[in-house]
């Protein structure tokens, strides 16, 4: 039997099998059965690595984001609309085969957009191109889950369902659950919350399915099997998805409300170009990126240029800035000047661990520079506006 049978086999064992106290311990365990196998569909086959068949494309930019959705919900149009980057557009499905990049350029920063074949019921087993649109998904900051506005509202729930059972988690934190495998020492189980869902037994008989004997767990909130499950398979990947409802041209207005105000979702219409420069205000917005501002000592900063730094990856500390421009640059700092909003006053003196914030300026001082820095350089600085774009880009900064 196939893995995919396996799990098809436990699932409808899952729904033969009535909810309560008594059954309560079994379902956990096919839970984890289930979870097993499907990572086991996740690992590439055997001599091959992975996404694989033209899917892979380079990295480029400040941040990766990919278009996911069923077949001819308009992703393509989109690409083409936001980078002007060609990508075939027809109203039969499957119009697009392989991984289509884009370049979006906002805020003066470069985000590579994905344009991905349209993916069906059952992708996240192999069905059409699901895996190779899913592993490229995974490898994205971000995930544009488009819809079409006219279309059944089941499909969000399907593609969601395809997407979790591939390992991704939207628009979710990890479960506060402290778990750590040990050697010897047997199972040590706590929590500092009131559990509802889980207890010590059905704790055990989860690790033990995992083969697991030696293990410290610490439940922080009040968590789920699944919750559990996905602590300790480890291999979850929590990402921002904006659900972005297209066509809403070919709808009514009460539809495209009700729409517009659920949770990280945007309307739009690609035909009339409604609503795009509130989606990639959102976009930019979710993805937390963080524009720094070099300045050289006794100049004005080059605003076309940022260093550009992310909130989920590396971080936004000085330290992650000095690393971006120069391997050795955290050797030889002394401190930092940091004009903006993260700074209590401008310029702030500022360590390795001070964290930055979009659009601060930032002066490196090395040790050998103590020179040209005088007593007198803390009296002339002004402070202003809160926004560094409106102090900055208007009043020159004193240097
Ligand atoms: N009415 C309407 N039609 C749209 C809109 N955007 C795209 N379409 C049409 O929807 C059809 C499918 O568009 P595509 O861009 O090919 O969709 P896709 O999601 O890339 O499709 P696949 O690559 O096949 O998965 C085309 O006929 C588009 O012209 C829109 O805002 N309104
Ligand atoms: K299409
Ligand atoms: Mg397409």
């Amino acid at each position: 039997m196939g893995i995919v049978e396996k799990i098809k086999e436990i699932e409808a064992e899952m729904a033969r099998t009535q909810k309560n106290k008594a059954t309560e311990y079994h379902l956990g365990q096919l839970k984890a059965k289930i979870a097993k196998l499907r990572t086991q569909l996740l690992e590439p086959p055997k001599g091959t690595s992975g996404a694989g068949d033209g899917f892979e494309v380079t990295k480029y930019g400040h941040g990766r984001v990919a278009l996911i959705g069923f077949p001819s919900v308009g992703k393509s149009t989109l690409l083409t609309l936001l980078t002007g980057t060609h990508s075939e557009a027809a109203s039969y499905e499957f119009t697009t085969l392989t991984c289509i990049p884009g370049i979006i350029h906002y805020n003066d920063t470069k985000i590579q957009l994905l344009d991905l074949p349209g993916i069906i019921e059952g992708a996240s087993e192999g069905k059409g191109r699901g895996r190779q649109v899913i592993a490229v998904s995974k490898s994205s900051d971000i995930v544009l889950m488009v819809l079409d506005a006219s279309k059944s509202e089941g499909h969000r729930q399907i593609l969601t369902r395809e997407l979790e059972a591939v390992g991704l988690r939207l628009n979710k934190r990890p479960p506060q659950i402290y778990f750590k495998k040990k050697k010897t020492g047997g199972i040590s189980f706590n929590s500092t919350a009131q559990l509802t869902h889980v207890d010590e037994k059905l704790c055990y008989q989860i690790l033990h399915e995992y083969k697991i004997h030696n293990a410290e767990i610490l439940f922080r909130e009040d968590a789920t099997v699944d919750d559990l499950i996905d602590v300790i398979e480890g291999n979850r990947k929590y990402m921002k998805c904006i659900y972005v409802y297209n066509k809403i041209d070919v709808v009514g207005i009460d539809d495209v409300d009700r729409l517009a105000r659920q949770p990280n979702s945007i309307v739009i219409s690609c035909n009339l170009k409604l609503n795009l420069d509130r989606l990639l205000a959102k976009m930019w917005d979710e993805m937390g990126l963080v524009r720094v501002y070099t300045k050289p000592q006794g100049q004005q900063p080059d605003y076309t240029d940022p260093c550009v730094l992310s909130s989920d990856r590396g971080g936004c500390t000085v330290e992650a800035f000095c690393n971006h421009i120069h391997r050795n640059l955290v050797k030889q700092i002394k401190y930092v000047l940091v004009w903006g909003t993260s700074a209590k006053h401008n310029p702030q003196t500022c360590g390795l661990s001070h964290i930055l914030e979009d659009e601060d300026v930032v002066q490196v001082v090395k040790n050998k520079d103590k020179q040209g820095e005088g007593r007198g350089r803390f009296k002339s600085h002004t402070t202003g506006p809160a926004r560094i774009s409106d102090r900055v880009k208007k009043v020159p900064l004193k240097t």
